[in-house]
């Protein structure tokens, strides 16, 4: 849908939006004014995610599994300050809609075997995440080959011409997978893969410098984010003072289970 604006008043640029709310932001104007709504919708909901996104995932063999326990989590998060969630599966991504006034970062792990790729790797998945009230849906976009023998970036224009009103949040490894992410038109790009692809899974900490490469490259065609390894506020911080828009935080707040191995093994010296 189509809209035009209406009207310039000090730098803001407001919309009006057919049989809908007027919107205020900090828009784009391309060419001779005319825009897309969902453009300025996407925008406005980007902006707004400026700090804390909390990965409220659980999965039955955690030990803190229980079937609300992501509502908690999310709850939580909201009630720390945290701009936004990123949830799995449509299930979670609903129970999780329905309890927080947050944006949903939304994926679909699915294991198919020994591939790879299992973040959203599908047309479907992406679809289901979509519909289950995601505002954002997160995908591999990594150079690996997927079952249906394509790369796993090639699903990035599927979405884009199926589902054009959600924004894609790109799951990368290294600096050229986010350039080309970024050169598809994703919305966001994030390292998470960084230490999961079989070129980088000897490290544990994230790539810091090409993190920062990458905000210093593509900061101003998209939104980029850390996420992945992140395990203190002050790793954070110094994420965006390299220039993250957000920062996305999983295991160290909602793993506890895993917080506590990481103290009990260093205390214990890692006895087996
Ligand atoms: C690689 C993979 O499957 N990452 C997943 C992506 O959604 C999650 O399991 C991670 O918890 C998330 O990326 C946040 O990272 P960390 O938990 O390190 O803060």
């Amino acid at each position: 849908m189509m809209y035009r604006t209406d009207q310039v008043s000090n730098g803001v640029f407001y919309v009006m939006i057919k049989d809908r709310k007027d919107v205020q932001g900090n828009i784009d104007i391309k060419g001779d004014g005319i825009m897309n709504t969902t453009d300025a919708e996407k925008r406005k909901i980007l902006d707004s995610m400026k700090g804390l996104i909390v990965s409220c995932q659980v999965v039955p063999e955690d030990p803190i599994y229980t079937d609300d326990m992501v509502v908690k989590m999310a709850e939580a998060a909201q009630w720390a300050g945290a701009v936004g969630i990123r949830a799995n599966s449509p299930e979670q991504i609903r129970a999780i809609k329905k309890a927080v006034d947050l944006p949903v970062i939304g994926l679909y792990k699915i294991r198919r075997g020994d591939e790879e790729v299992f973040i959203t790797p599908t047309l479907e998945a992406a679809k289901q995440v979509w519909e289950a009230g995601a505002e954002i849906i997160a995908m591999d976009c990594t150079d690996r080959m997927t079952k249906e023998g394509r790369r796993a970036w090639e699903l990035v224009a599927d979405v884009k011409r199926e589902i054009p009103e959600a924004m894609i949040f790109a799951d990368v490894s290294n600096y050229d997978e986010a350039k080309r992410a970024a050169d598809l038109g994703v919305d966001i790009v994030a390292p998470t893969l960084f230490g999961y692809t079989e070129a980088t899974k000897h490290f544990e900490t994230q790539d810091m410098r090409a993190f920062a490469k990458m905000c210093r490259d593509l900061g101003s065609d998209v939104y980029m984010m850390m996420e992945g390894h992140i395990n203190t506020p002050e790793e954070a911080v110094k994420c965006l003072y390299l220039g993250a828009h957000a920062v996305v935080v999983g295991s160290a707040i909602t793993r506890p289970h895993l917080t506590a191995k990481r103290f009990a093994d260093l205390i214990s010296g890692y006895r087996e």
